[in-house]
């Protein structure tokens, strides 16, 4: 299966946004593509956290879930789209919710990111928590390559809930890391996810400096059950495209069969 993961340097007008989030969908579809992630807040990532909430959509329907199932019926793609601003029962927070939407156009799964980002350093702060209600369910669904499970941005710092998804063959992670997080961590902790549960990793990034004025890392990447990077594009907008190959992970996994010698409760 042909994967692609579509990397963004959102800006503040959503109307832009889902225009390019579009084009590269095609363009992803014109190389082969079966399967897409869009990055995270893909159509709001350029405004203020506290702006973000304004477009927050009922989870029963909106523009941008339609917009997503029409791009994935159309074409003929699963898509994993990226994160989108869903209301919650507190009216001042969203939950940045990450939709898939099978090649019918049908939604089949939803992961509202569990672990909210909190950063600060003296001179970037960031404090997720003020403005998204966080999720409570660990979610993966089965397609046709097996299982894919589902994390968003910080979730990637926690082991722990992609070891609770059980074997998958794919972990998909739509983010928008900080430049400065991200230059020390991003591409390390993609490996290790993928090395230690040996799987495939597809992480979809925001690249760039955004109309908040905030700067994103980028490096949107594929890697492989042996901790290798296949493809990866360092910053600004475009995709990466490449295949998985199942045979290879279960050939990793026989040869090093560490997931087989994991010890419950030790
Ligand atoms: O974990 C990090 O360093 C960055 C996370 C982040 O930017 C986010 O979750 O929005």
């Amino acid at each position: 299966m042909k994967v692609a993961a579509i990397q963004m340097v959102s800006v503040s007008k959503p109307d832009t946004n889902i225009q390019t989030a579009e084009r590269l969908l095609r363009q992803a579809k014109s190389q082969g593509a079966e399967l897409a992630v869009l990055p995270e807040y893909w159509s709001i990532m350029g405004l203020r956290d506290t702006d973000k909430v304004n477009f927050a959509e009922p989870s029963s329907g909106g523009s941008l879930q339609s917009f997503l199932a029409q791009m994935a019926r159309e074409l003929q793609m699963t898509i994993i789209g990226g994160t989108i601003p869903l209301q919650s029962e507190d009216s001042q927070k969203i939950y940045n919710a990450c939709l898939v939407y099978d090649a019918n156009g049908m939604q089949i799964a939803r992961y509202d990111k569990i672990h909210l980002f909190g950063f600060q350093n003296g001179e970037e702060s960031y404090q997720e928590s003020n403005t998204i209600k966080e999720g409570d369910d660990i979610v993966s669904f089965e397609s046709a390559i097996g299982k894919i499970g589902l994390g968003v941005c910080y979730d990637l710092r926690f082991p722990e809930l992609f070891r609770n998804m059980g074997p998958c063959s794919l972990l998909v992670l739509p983010a928008a890391f900080t430049y400065t997080t991200g230059q020390a961590h991003w591409e390390i902790l993609l490996r290790a996810r993928a090395i230690e549960n040996q799987c495939y990793v597809l992480a979809s990034a925001q690249g760039g400096i955004h109309d908040s004025g905030r700067r994103t890392w980028g490096h949107s990447m594929l890697i492989d059950p042996w901790g290798k990077v296949i493809t990866c594009l360092d910053e600004g907008e475009g995709l990466v495209i490449a295949d998985l190959d199942l045979d290879a992970m279960l050939k990793i996994r026989s040869n090093l069969p560490a997931l087989k010698h994991r010890r419950f409760g030790c």
